[in-house]
């Protein structure tokens, strides 16, 4: 992956006055479609340089969020500040410092990408030279080709390209990686990085929990709407009470019963047995001891966290219809899950 050439320069921003004030600050933001609630009363705040991942199932309203966070939708109620402007009368003052990749851009696909991306940098007061865009994007092959012969991800990746041109100081990326192959994938992943080194806001939305566990300083987790839960992953998984997993083989002529009282409960499958425990540190220290002292060895012995995906599917259910998995982590902060809202079909057109 390239670095960036051009050293860190955050621009001043008209209106944004004192550079502690959060990028991105959002208060009851409601929008509605006909009769369907698409987002119903999302707070949420982005400091300068944070990276903050939307995560939620189909039609929990992310792409309206961010939307509306663009200037592309009209908002129906709650307050919205972006770099110190409303976006919805910020003008061009204000999206020139902001870049956004779209779900499904339309190009005008007899254009090439080079074209495309020097017409695109002509409405930036300083934007990112674009022969670096196209090589940090992974163009270079098809920079001169017609859009309409590039294939989806490539189609992407132009996207993307399109987002940074302009060097902006906020950056939209919904769902920037849907489509990539695994190394172009990564690509993105040390371009978003770069980004962020270089001072760049980023706010994504995403399905892939990897890219998100990888990517985010922080996740908000919204379903139906409303945000059910966010914080760090680490922090996600403490509140959602996730519990940390000691997995080991029992020793050779013992059962499950000779052990010592562990943990929250236990499950032993053949001779794997599985400590669900909140304070691993302790316990693993008390089943090494007991093994030291039998003169035993634990083999296979490992100590599993819950991933983002474990908490996230407690969160939002498996179905992704907003029932937790089970009882115990229905009640993210904050918030608390669900109100109504269909994961109808979604078209484009601002209303
Ligand atoms: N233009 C529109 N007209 C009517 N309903 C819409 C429109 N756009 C979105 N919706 C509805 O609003 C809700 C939220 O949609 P949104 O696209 O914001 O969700 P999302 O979280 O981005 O979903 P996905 O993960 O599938 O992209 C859904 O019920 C969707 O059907």
């Amino acid at each position: 992956m390239e670095a960036l050439s051009r050293p860190a320069a955050r621009h001043e921003v008209d209106g944004l006055g004192a550079r502690s004030m959060a990028a991105i600050e959002v208060r009851g933001l409601r929008k509605v479609y006909g009769e369907v609630t698409a987002v119903d009363g999302i707070d949420l705040t982005v400091e300068q340089g944070e990276v903050v991942a939307l995560l939620g199932p189909n039609g929990a309203g992310k792409t309206t969020t961010v939307e509306v966070l663009e200037g592309y939708r009209p908002r129906d109620g709650g307050t919205v500040s972006v770099l110190g402007h409303d976006p919805g009368t910020g003008g061009r003052a204000f999206r020139e410092h902001i870049g956004v990749v779209l779900q499904d851009a339309g190009f005008e696909d007899s254009f090439t990408p080079r074209e495309l991306l020097r017409l695109h940098a002509g409405y930036y007061p300083h934007p990112r030279p674009v022969a670096e865009v196209i090589s940090l994007t992974g163009l270079d092959e098809k920079a001169d080709a017609r859009v309409r012969t590039l294939s989806g991800g490539q189609r992407r990746r132009l996207d993307l390209a399109l987002g940074i041109v302009g060097d902006p100081d906020v950056i939209f990326l919904d769902e920037p990686t849907t489509g990539f192959d695994p190394s172009a994938r990564r690509r993105a992943w040390g371009l978003v990085e770069s980004l962020r080194d270089l001072g760049a806001t980023i706010l994504l939305t995403t399905h892939y929990l990897d890219e998100a566990e990888h990517l985010a300083d922080r996740v908000v987790v919204i379903d139906h709407g409303r945000v059910v839960a966010q914080g760090t992953p680490d922090e996600l998984s403490a509140a959602a009470g996730a519990a940390t997993v000691i997995s080991f083989r029992l020793p050779t002529g013992l059962e499950a019963d000779d052990l010592p009282a562990l943990g929250l409960d236990r499950r032993v499958a053949g001779s794997v047995v599985e400590v669900r425990t909140e304070t691993p540190t302790a316990d693993v220290a008390e089943l090494a001891a007991w093994a030291l002292g039998r003169g035993d060895e634990l083999e296979a012995l490992t100590l599993t966290r819950p991933s983002l995906e474990d908490v996230y599917l407690d969160l939002v259910g498996e179905a992704g219809d907003g029932e937790p998995r089970n009882g115990e982590f229905g009640n993210g902060e904050p918030g608390g899950a669900a109100g109504a809202a269909g994961a109808a079909a979604r078209g484009r057109a601002a209303s």
